[in-house]
This record gives structure tokens, C-alpha cells and sequence, in this order.
């Protein structure tokens, strides 16, 4: 078992945006949803607990490790896949990871070619090892970064917005591979993707504006908005006195109208119609922005 303690983290950049805003969060083994809009403060987050920047104040453990003032021992024990995952194109995936696991101090060369092979098994590129990662598609390419985060038995993975660009079942792929490695680490998966947490996360944060608007189980935020989410199909010339007279968290188009969610504690009858809240509302309530309406 570990554990990941953020306690009171904050950071302001240069420019004056306060991207993190004294954060606390405790993490257990398992799954982690990260969820915030873009610009929400996650891969400042991110970027700090995988000691790529520093913060202005506050602290971060993992089990025993200080990881702002011992960001070697983190770097030991850290599986990262950030959001942009960069390779030289013409490097073939074993290579590749060979050539991680020679930076991450696996020095011997028989146990690295053990860890590539058992890993490049793992991710199923077994039989592409040879092949370069230039021909490969965007959810193969994940596949590699999560093999590079796996090397070395990582105790925290980090995975920023690691579904963006991929294909329905390369993207399902991608979810049975985390939920595999998610049971024995803390894994943090940072997304603005309602989906990627409803079908991976037992645990979750919502995070916006640099802070976290919400922490706890994704089935528990639902049953609390339970009774209090309605919708109704309007016209589109209509939104903005619908806006101006109830709390929408929701919009979306279905065959060209406008369907609305709202929140209300009781019926604002007015042909709306009671709703069985999904994750999608307890996201938007609880960013309550409003730019939803464009
Ligand atoms: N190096 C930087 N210097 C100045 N401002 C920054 C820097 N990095 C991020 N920001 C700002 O900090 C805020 C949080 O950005 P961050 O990238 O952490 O958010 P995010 O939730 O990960 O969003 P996205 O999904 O778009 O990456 C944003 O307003 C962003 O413009």
C-alpha cells in the first residue's frame, strides 16, 4: 500500500496566474480521476508532483518521500506519462525503452532486456518491437509511454490527459492496461474527459481556477445531485433567458436543439422534465463556469 499526501500546495507563475491554489488531497492505491477543464491548474499539478517545477509553498509524500525537497528518491519510484509524449520517430520501441530504462539506472544489460520484453508483452507491442514508433498510431504510441511509465516497478503513475486523440477501442485498450497496473500503485489520471474517470476512477477530484471544487467517490457525487437535475429541449434563440432564469450546468445539441440540464431543488415545472444525474452533471455543477452556453 501507498499513499500520496498534497497538503496546502500552492503556486503562482510569474505572469500572475495562480495555478494552484492551496491544495490538499490524500491518494490511496488505485485510480485516481484528476478531472478540470483546460486551464484548471492539472498539469501544474502534475508537473509538481513529478518534480518537474517547484511549488511556492506547501508539501507532497508519497509513503516517506518528501517529494519536493527529495525529488531524486521520487524520481525512483515514478512512472510518468506526460501530455505531450515526445520519441525521435526513426527509434524503434525497444530501443526506446532500453534506452528509458538506462536513465532510470537499470545499468545491466540482460535485466534490461528482461524488463523491455516482459513490458513490450504487457502493452502488447511485442511484435512490433522492431518497427519505429514513427509508423505507429496515436494509441500505440501510448502504449509505449505507458511501458516507459511502467519500467522500473513505480510506486505513483502519473498520466496527464493520456486518452486525447485516440480511437474508440484503442482508447478502451488503453483503460483495461491502467485499470491492470492501478490496483498495486497510486495512479493519478489527469483528464478533461468525463469518461476516461466514470469508467476507471474509484476515486476522483474536480479541480478548477487552481483549486479542488471536489473530492470523493464519482457514485457519491452523483447520488448527492440525485433529485435535483431536469432537462428540456429549447430554442436555440431561447438559452439566454433560459440561462438567465436557472442554473444550467449542461447544454448539448441533440438533432440541432439545444438540450438542457439545469439544477434545481424542486421541480421548476415549466415542461422540464427529472433527470437520472450522470457524472457529466456532478462535473459541470460543480464547475459551475458560464461558458457552457457557446
Ligand atoms: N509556465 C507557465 N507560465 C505562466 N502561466 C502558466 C504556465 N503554465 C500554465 N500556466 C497557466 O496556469 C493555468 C493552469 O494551467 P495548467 O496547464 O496547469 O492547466 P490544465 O488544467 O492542465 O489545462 P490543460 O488541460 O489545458 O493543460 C492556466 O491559466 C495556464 O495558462
Amino acid at each position: 500500500m501507498s499513499k500520496l499526501t498534497i497538503s496546502q500546495l500552492s503556486k503562482t507563475y510569474p505572469n500572475g496566474v495562480k495555478a494552484l491554489d492551496n491544495i490538499n488531497i490524500e491518494i490511496d492505491n488505485g485510480m485516481f480521476g484528476l478531472l478540470g477543464p483546460n486551464g484548471a491548474g492539472k498539469s501544474s499539478l502534475m508537473r509538481t508532483l513529478a518534480t518537474l517545477q517547484e511549488a511556492d509553498t506547501g508539501s507532497a509524500h508519497l509513503d516517506g518521500i518528501d517529494i519536493l525537497n527529495q525529488p531524486d528518491e521520487l524520481r525512483k519510484v515514478l512512472g510518468y506519462l506526460p501530455q505531450e509524449f515526445g520519441v525521435y520517430p526513426r527509434v524503434t520501441a525497444e530501443q526506446l525503452l532500453d534506452h528509458m530504462a538506462i536513465l532510470k539506472g537499470i545499468t545491466k544489460k540482460s535485466e534490461r532486456k528482461e524488463m523491455v520484453k516482459y513490458l513490450l508483452d504487457k502493452v502488447n507491442l511485442y511484435d512490433k518491437r522492431k518497427k519505429a514508433i514513427k509508423g505507429f498510431s496515436g494509441g500505440m504510441k501510448q502504449r509505449v509511454g505507458i511501458a516507459q511509465a511502467l519500467i522500473g516497478s513505480p510506486k505513483l503513475i502519473i498520466v496527464d490527459e493520456p486518452t486525447a486523440g485516440l480511437d474508440p477501442s484503442e482508447r478502451n485498450r488503453f483503460y483495461n492496461l491502467l485499470a491492470d497496473v492501478g490496483e498495486k500503485v497510486v495512479v493519478i489520471l489527469s483528464t478533461h474527459i468525463v469518461d476516461d474517470v466514470r469508467e476507471l476512477c474509484t476515486n476522483m477530484a474536480i479541480m478548477n481556477l487552481g483549486e479542488i471544487v471536489f473530492k470523493g467517490a464519482p457514485q457519491t457525487a452523483i447520488e448527492d445531485l440525485s433529485g435535483k437535475v431536469y432537462q428540456k429541449i429549447v430554442k436555440r434563440e431561447e438559452l439566454d433567458n433560459y440561462a438567465k432564469e436557472y442554473s444550467i450546468i449542461s447544454n448539448k445539441m441533440v438533432g440541432g436543439k439545444p438540450l438542457i440540464h439545469v439544477f434545481s431543488e424542486s421541480n421548476p415545472g415549466d415542461g422540464f422534465e427529472q433527470v437520472q444525474p450522470n457524472l457529466e452533471d456532478v462535473f459541470f455543477s460543480k464547475i459551475n463556469t458560464s461558458n457552457i452556453l457557446v
